[in-house]
This record gives structure tokens, sequence and C-alpha cells, in this order.
């Protein structure tokens, strides 16, 4: 087992944190699922205000421009990204047939307490008192043991499903190590600045990745429900695939809830917390949510691209000096996965305060 499926392990999830609305044919929002959105921030329009940048990677300058995005956003949208597009809409089809299954089916797969793979919904779910209108699905490597449960007299569809997902991991872990390798350019380091990298040319998995399929169901009301409350991922870089329908929204500081509108065939790079962490902070990690509409279906596949098991991911000592010593002390994913499980959205700032991570309790 990966560690990152181990980290999973010590915090076990209450099973009503776990178990989806079956939201077929639901037409009032339940209490349960009833949330009062917080007014803090207003929803920006992004045709006239800030957008989210939309960056070319064959652009002469990308490098200047994701460094820009990445210290004013912590997110972007890249296009010319050398994936090809209709593997988007083969991995698009497949998640529509997994979450279009009838429930009982979908529960044949329903995450274990300390699990991290499996069906249900989204592990953040423990940090608000009211239910998302979302369910997920979350695997690593090729999801056999899933695919032969829901679809048990279907072998071809079994296999055409952990194909694509298979495809869908392999081409995503290629591009996020040359992203990950363009945003230390971007800060005029390289890959030899990263003791812990090893390109996977040889096919070894040395860093850890896991993808999740969401799906946020057509809501009657989407004013009064969150499909994916707000968060920062835990991850070095996520990479998301969304359908057509917009629903992703962004925190921009002095803004708000940025819209990020779909542009066909462009990822959404968002920077998580440990390459906050990793950048001594001259990159953020950025906080977003996501809604659901009254009309579309909406789906999203998120690629998390985070550190190999056992590696202590600190400041790099070359974006270090007197005048910017370290402000974050060395942790693994797992450590940080278990600080976020007690802090949630403060993790960081504890991070920032403890020092040394024997203080992180
Ligand atoms: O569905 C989306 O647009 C966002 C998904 C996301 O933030 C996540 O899976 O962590
Ligand atoms: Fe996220």
């Amino acid at each position: 087992m990966s560690s990152i499926a181990e980290s999973y392990k010590a915090i076990p999830m209450n099973l009503n944190h776990i178990i989806p609305l079956d939201f077929n044919g639901v037409h009032e929002i339940p209490e349960s699922h009833e949330w009062t959105i917080s007014t803090e921030h207003p929803i920006v329009d992004p045709v006239t205000c800030d957008s989210l940048p939309l960056i070319d990677l064959s652009d002469p300058n990308a490098l200047s421009l994701i460094r820009k995005a990445c210290e004013e956003w912590g997110a972007f949208q890249v296009i010319n990204h050398g994936i090809p597009l209709n593997l988007f809409e083969e991995v698009e089809l497949q998640t529509r047939r997994l979450f279009s299954l009838p429930t009982h089916q979908k529960l044949t797969i329903l995450r274990s307490p300390d699990s991290i793979t499996g069906y249900g919904m989204p592990h953040i779910q423990t940090f608000f008192p009211k239910l998302m209108w979302s369910e997920g699905f979350q695997l690593i490597g090729y999801p056999m043991e899933y695919a032969s449960q829901l679809w048990p007299q279907e072998p071809d569809q079994q296999t055409n499903f952990c194909d694509v997902m298979e495809k869908y991991q392999k081409e995503m872990k290629a591009f996020t190590e040359k992203l990950f390798e363009m945003l230390l350019g971007s800060l005029g380091l390289t890959l030899e600045d990263i003791h812990w990298f090893k390109p996977t040319t040889d096919g070894s998995n040395n860093h850890q990745n896991v993808l999740t399929l969401n799906s946020y169901p057509v809501c009657p009301d989407p004013n009064r429900t969150m499909g994916l409350a707000p968060h920062t991922d835990t991850s070095l870089i996520t990479v998301l695939h969304q359908s057509g329908s917009t629903g992703l929204q962004v925190l921009k500081d002095g803004s708000g809830w940025v819209p990020v509108v779909p542009v066909s065939g462009a990822l959404v790079v968002n920077l998580g917390d440990l390459m906050e962490v990793l950048t001594n902070g001259l990159f953020k990690s950025i906080m977003h949510r996501a809604v659901a509409n009254m009309t579309n279906h909406r789906v999203s596949v998120a690629f998390f691209f985070g550190p190999p098991r056992d590696v202590e991911i600190a400041p790099l000592v070359k974006l270090t000096d007197e005048d910017h010593p370290a402000l974050y002390c060395p942790l693994t994913w797992k450590e940080f996965l278990q600080t976020k499980a007690k802090h949630f959205d403060k993790a960081l700032e504890v991070l920032r305060n403890k020092g040394a991570k024997d203080n992180l309790d």
C-alpha cells in the first residue's frame, strides 16, 4: 500500500460523512444539505473583473507568466499542454458512466472509513456541519477491483474504464513532472535542486499520485447548497479537467470568488499546500470551491501530484537566506495530512508558527 493511502488509516472518517445522498429524483434540498453561504467574499464577474490567467505553454514567455500566476493567484489555466484532447472526452465519458449507475451499485465500492480510495463524499466533509452536493471516486493505479464490482456482467466495460483511467494517470504523471520543472524554472531553479525527484522514464513510481473523479448532480437550488466546500489541496500540484459547465471558483485576495470559466481543451492547474511549503511561501496554495447547477450534471477529474513517500518537504535552500528564513518545518505528505486533519484551513499557519515538527499537536 502506498504511504498516501496509509495516511488515511490514521484519520478514519465517520460513515455519515462518506455515504452520499441518493440524488436521483430529489426535488427539494434536504435540511442536511442546506447551507448558509457566507457572504464574506462576493462572487465576482470574471468578464469585467479579474479572470484566472490562461497560459499558452508554447508561449516563449510561458515561464514568467507562470511565475506571475503562481505568485498572484496560485492557479492558472493552460493550453497547448500536449495531452490528446480525445483523452478528455474518454475520461469524461467513463466518469459519467460510473456516476450514472444506480446508487446501490455505486455503494458496492463505498470507501471504507480508513481508506483513501473508493466511492463517497469528499474527504473534507468531516470539517463541515452540512453535507455537500457531490459524490466522488478516488483511485490510485489500475482500478480493476472497483470496476469488477461496478459492472459485474460487463467485462468489456470493466477493461475500458480501467484502461482509460490508467492512460489518463500516465499522461497526467508525465505532464505534472514537466509542469513541476517549469514551475521551478520560473524561479530560476531546476530539477537538480530537488534531491528526491527522479523522472519516471523507467516507469518507476517515485512520486505519489491520486486521481479523483468528482460528480455534481443537477441541483434544484444551487444557491442554498455547496458542491465542494472551500479548501486548499494538500498536494504539490493539482491538475483539473472540468467539463463544459462552470462550477469551480477560486478565491482571489482582495476581490472575492472568481468563477473559472471552462476553456475547451484547457486544464486548470492549482498549487497545493506542499508547493507553498517548498517555495517558502513565494507561491500560494489557492483556496477554491465548486458549486452545482440547475441544468447540467457537472463532472471534473482532478489529478493530485505529490512527493514520494517518506520524503520530507521543506523550503528550498536556494529560496531562503538571512533575509528570507525558512517559514515552515520539514514534513512528509503523510505528516502534513495529519496536521491538516487536525487544523484544516489553519494547517499552514500552524506549520509556520510551530517551527519544529515535534510541536505540531
Ligand atoms: O470540481 C472542481 O472543479 C474542483 C475539484 C477539487 O477542488 C478537488 O477535487 O479537490
Ligand atoms: Fe481541490
